[in-house]
């Protein structure tokens, strides 16, 4: 079961994994930016958001997405996989950076993942005041440094694409407990 845990920066994502990590330590935990050598090298560059192309960035991140399926998901696809981060992100950040339609990224992704879709994407929706918070409490890399409005902006798109792509999702408030959320998305996974 491959399932993309999704939302925007401090939503919460990866404290939740962290949590599945610990009750299954047969799962398979990778991550988008990153999961195999060529993208953790793709995400230093990535992260810095430095690339005067916009272009230029979003097929870095499809270069990942593509190896992070070859080398990781395509392997495990029998398995409890959990991607902290997936296409669903690819199609939020860019469409918030601008120069590409939804059609054009849903089409780019397929390409990326030769056609196999995730089983299930967990989203983390946030609100402003808890974005702002948690922002405060650690250092921003490059893409967060674009700030809050451009974040938010993120999740909108995110969550105006969802229903468009029949995965089933699980959609959580990130304002929840830890645990509240865990027993949700444990239920939910039937895991
Ligand atoms: N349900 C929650 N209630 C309160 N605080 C939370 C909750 N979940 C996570 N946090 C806290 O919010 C911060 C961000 O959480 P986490 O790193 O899991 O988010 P993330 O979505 O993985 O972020 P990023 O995408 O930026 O890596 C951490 O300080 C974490 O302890
Ligand atoms: C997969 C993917 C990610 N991003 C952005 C989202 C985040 O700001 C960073 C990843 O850092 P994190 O520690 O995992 O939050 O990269 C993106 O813009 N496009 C993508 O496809």
């Amino acid at each position: 079961m491959y399932v993309l845990f999704e939302g925007i920066d401090t939503c919460g994502k990866s404290t939740q994994i962290r949590l599945i990590a610990a009750e299954h330590p047969e799962a398979i935990i990778t991550r988008e930016p990153g999961g195999t050598r060529f993208g953790e090298k793709a995400r230093e560059i990535l992260l810095e958001a430095k690339l005067q192309s916009k272009r230029a960035e979003l097929l870095l991140f499809l270069a990942d997405r593509a190896e992070h399926y070859e080398e990781i998901v395509r392997p495990n696809r029998d398995k409890l996989l959990i991607s902290d981060r997936g296409f669903l992100s690819g199609i939020g950040y860019a469409l918030a950076n601008g120069g590409v339609s939804l059609e054009e990224l849903i089409a780019l992704n397929h390409f990326a993942l030769q056609g196999d879709w995730p089983d299930h994407i967990i989203f983390f929706e946030t609100d402003e005041a808890t974005l702002r918070r948690r922002l405060g409490e650690k250092s921003a890399d490059g893409i967060e440094e674009r700030g809050i409005d451009y974040l938010l902006t993120v999740q909108e798109k995110m969550k105006e694409a969802l229903p468009k792509l029949a995965i089933p999702t699980l959609i959580l408030d990130a304002r929840e407990s830890v645990e509240t959320i865990h027993q949700k998305i444990v239920t939910y996974l039937g895991i």
